[in-house]
């Protein structure tokens, strides 16, 4: 498939959008066995210069472990093949009030550390027309998440992809995290977590629509005015 191709098919969402992330023009050139082999032998680099012993009988699958786990596991969300069909049905019932998708768990893994991210993602969309099947929220966010994350690009990809999956605007997604770079070493803060909310059409908008949304996810800061 040319390059072309493939910009057309998957969109702006790999190439340039600022929702996007940053990926290299040949990032499918290779396959993904491919992309295993050469982690593999580039994850044993790093452990030997650690000065681990390969040849220990618990290491030694190490580096394929690890490879493979980058690759169809916390990162095979950067592959556009991977992205869930975003099923949507005619709003037949004519429910035309909130729907909440909440507490969608979310494993991510910080872009900046590769540590990971985990905590809860909220969704709330208002039908235009159409309604999406329930489960296409939470396999939107764990496409999404199994990519190396910034959480405030984390939490606009969803929204994009719920609002061009509904043809609305009026989408929102918060998601509350904690990022093991953060509690673990670093500053070492065990307690502390992310909240970023990005909210779209009616959501930003309306103050009571947006009452409502948070009052559904239980969020009940100083942002919930
Ligand atoms: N905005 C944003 N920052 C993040 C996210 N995940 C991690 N970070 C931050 O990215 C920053 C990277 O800062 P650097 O100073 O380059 O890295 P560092 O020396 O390891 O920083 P410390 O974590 O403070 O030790 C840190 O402050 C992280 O807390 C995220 O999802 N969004
Ligand atoms: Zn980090």
């Amino acid at each position: 498939m040319s390059d072309q191709d493939l910009h057309d098919e998957i969109g702006d969402e790999h190439f340039g959008s600022h929702h996007d992330t940053p990926m290299r023009d040949d990032a499918f050139d290779m396959s993904n066995d491919e992309k295993i082999a050469k982690i593999e032998g580039e994850f044993r680099n790093i452990m030997e210069t650690l000065g681990l012993d390969l040849t220990d009988d618990s290491l030694k699958g190490t580096p394929k472990r690890v490879a493979k786990m980058f690759v169809n596991e916390i990162f095979g969300g950067l592959h556009p093949d991977r992205k869930p069909k975003m099923s949507t049905f005619e709003n037949k019932y004519k429910y035309n009030q909130m729907l909440v998708e909440k507490d969608i768990t979310v494993y991510s893994t910080c872009e900046h550390h590769f540590l990971p991210i985990v905590g809860k993602a909220h969704i709330g969309y208002i039908s235009n027309g159409k309604v999406i099947g329930l489960s296409k929220m939470n396999r939107i966010v764990d496409y999404f998440a199994k990519r190396p994350q910034v959480q405030e690009r984390l939490t606009m990809q969803i929204v994009k992809a719920m609002q061009d999956a509904l043809g609305t605007e009026d989408v929102a997604c918060v998601i509350d995290a904690k990022h093991l770079c953060v509690n673990s070493r670093g500053i070492r803060d065990i307690d502390s977590s992310t909240v970023t909310a990005e909210l779209g059409g009616i959501f930003k908008t309306d103050p009571t629509t947006r009452r409502e949304f948070l009052h559904y996810i239980g969020v009940h800061t100083k942002f919930n005015v």
